[in-house]
């Protein structure tokens, strides 16, 4: 028995390399064993050490509150999470500002495309004799108002307004020209914002609202760009703070898009090309990232970007982020939030499940001025409906059960303007029948059609905290996230005394 151990441990590597020299002195042998005595004191502490920071984790980890943002795509989940940076984590905030430049740059340039080209094809129709479609009318949306249904049976989608004559003269021809290095310029912008970070992709498709209502090549103008990760596409500062106080350097963008200051304001201003926007029914002035009414701020060669600016800057998020926010502010002072930002179209929300189980709260946004408004994945689907299946999907998923499930119906500015523009919700939603077509009446309706799905779906009663919301209006926003806040801490202690 001994023989064959000894025989195994020489055949064990190890052992022969840890098998003391054989000729060693009582000396030698001395000094060896308190040279490993103290090693084993080391490894000790060492592991000592390692076993007290697990255990650190592990409080640390159930005092962590972890929220979770969900909504479909362009329902402002970002733009709550920047909300919450901005009340919560200031110092940050305020040094990554300037990092936004670009960004706010090329929303602005989005803009100023999509009205050219819209412009291109009017001018396009007008040069062309042989063409039978007359100036100022277009082809019907192949959509049309559509019937869709599974939820709600109800919900139709937009149709196109009525053409009526507008007058392009050789000056749109000539702001055409003088404004197409904008093209490459944005071009470019898009290149340096995903350069810093390898996983950048450009988005297919074009924003909801339009979507159907734009020429193939306004939508491709108007295409979003999204990044994985803010920090690496920003190009943020780890530890922003010393960069807050550096100049601005005036790059090419720019550059350019100071020099081209006046042709966008006077593209902007133009009756004609307003008559043109109203007939394609574009509403850009309520499209995410819609700058062109900053065009003489933003075009200034020492522009910095406000935090509303910043707020209502778009940049769409692809996959899953996370964010660890140490809040500076409040009764909560100290204690650590990690946030999980996610992308919001179809394709994306196979990424959300494995964040179901580990989180206290989630915060659905449900853009509500979206009644009218069509998919970008899927135009025949109403983006309102969308929302609503997204929301039973939620409420029935028994590994949300024990989550605290938090509400915005949000975009009610938004909501309050298409109203006030005579945009009827009955037309899209038949059950909305005869109500009063105004703001508060609308709210309260699909406040309860949200209660009305939890008490359907949710497999036991569960508290739900509803919220109207208009997230670029940081002010009110700040005050509902003290809300929010207090109720979910509430929640995750009420929930930690039973674990
Ligand atoms: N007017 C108005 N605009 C809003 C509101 N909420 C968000 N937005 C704007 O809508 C755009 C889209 O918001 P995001 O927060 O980027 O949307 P998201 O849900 O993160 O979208 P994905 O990243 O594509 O999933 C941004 O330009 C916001 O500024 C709101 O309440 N009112
Ligand atoms: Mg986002």
């Amino acid at each position: 028995m001994v023989a064959r151990t000894h025989k195994s441990q020489l055949s064990d590597p190890f052992s022969l390399v840890l098998q003391p020299p054989k000729d060693e002195t009582p000396a030698e042998r001395q000094q060896r064993v308190e040279l490993e005595q103290e090693q084993k004191r080391v490894s000790d502490q060492i592991d000592d050490e390692l076993r007290r920071e697990r255990a650190d984790r592990k409080k640390k980890s159930k005092r962590e509150v972890k929220v979770l943002l969900l909504g479909q795509s362009e329902s402002g989940k970002s733009t709550v999470l920047k909300n919450f940076r901005l009340k919560y984590a200031s110092t940050q905030w305020k040094a990554e500002l300037r990092s936004w430049r670009a960004v706010i740059q090329l929303n602005l340039i989005q803009n100023v495309l999509v009205i050219l080209d819209l412009m291109q094809n009017y001018l396009a129709v007008l040069d062309s004799p042989t063409d039978s479609t007359a100036p100022g009318s277009f082809t019907p949306s192949p959509y049309g108002r559509t019937s869709i249904d599974s939820t709600l049976s109800d919900i139709t989608v937009a149709s196109e307004r009525s053409p009526t004559n507008i007058s392009l003269t050789q000056k749109h021809r000539v702001l055409n020209l003088r404004l197409s290095p904008l093209r490459e310029v944005g071009d470019d912008l898009r290149r340096r914002l995903g350069a810093s970070d390898p996983e950048f992709t450009f988005a297919n498709g074009t924003d909801g609202a339009m979507n159907g209502v734009l020429d193939e090549s306004s939508r491709k103008s108007s295409r979003e760009f999204g990044v994985r990760g803010w920090i690496g596409a920003l190009g943020l500062p780890s530890n922003g703070a010393k960069r807050a106080d550096e100049p601005m350097p005036v790059d090419e963008a720019t550059e350019i898009l100071a020099t081209l200051r006046d042709d966008i304001i006077s593209l902007w201003e133009d009756p004609d090309v307003r008559d043109l926007l109203k007939v394609k029914n574009a509403r850009i002035e309520d499209r995410p990232g819609f700058f062109l009414s900053d065009t003489a701020r933003i075009t200034n060669r020492t522009y910095i970007p406000s935090d509303n600016d910043v707020v209502r800057a778009r940049l769409r998020t692809l996959g899953v982020q996370e964010w660890r926010i140490v809040l500076e502010q409040g009764d909560s002072f100290g204690s650590e939030w990690v946030i999980y930002d996610v992308g919001g179209s179809r394709s994306m929300r196979h990424a959300w499940l494995p964040y179901f189980d580990a989180v206290n709260a989630i915060i659905f946004l449900a853009p509500i001025s979206c009644f009218d408004e069509r998919l970008a994945e899927d135009p025949s689907v109403n983006r309102l409906e969308d929302t609503l299946l997204l929301w039973r999907a939620i409420v029935s998923s028994t590994l949300l059960k024990n989550t605290t499930l938090i509400v915005f119906l949000n975009k009610c500015d938004l909501l309050k303007r298409k109203l006030q523009s005579g945009i009827q919700v009955n037309k899209y939603m038949l059950s909305f029948g005869t109500r009063q077509n105004e703001v508060g009446v609308v709210v309260k309706y699909l406040k309860d059609k949200f209660k009305d799905i939890i008490r359907a779906d949710a497999s036991e009663s569960r508290t739900t905290y509803l919220y109207a919301t208009s997230v670029t209006d940081t002010k009110a926003t700040a005050a509902t996230l003290n809300t929010v806040r207090d109720g979910i801490i509430r929640e995750h202690l009420k929930h930690a005394e039973f674990v």
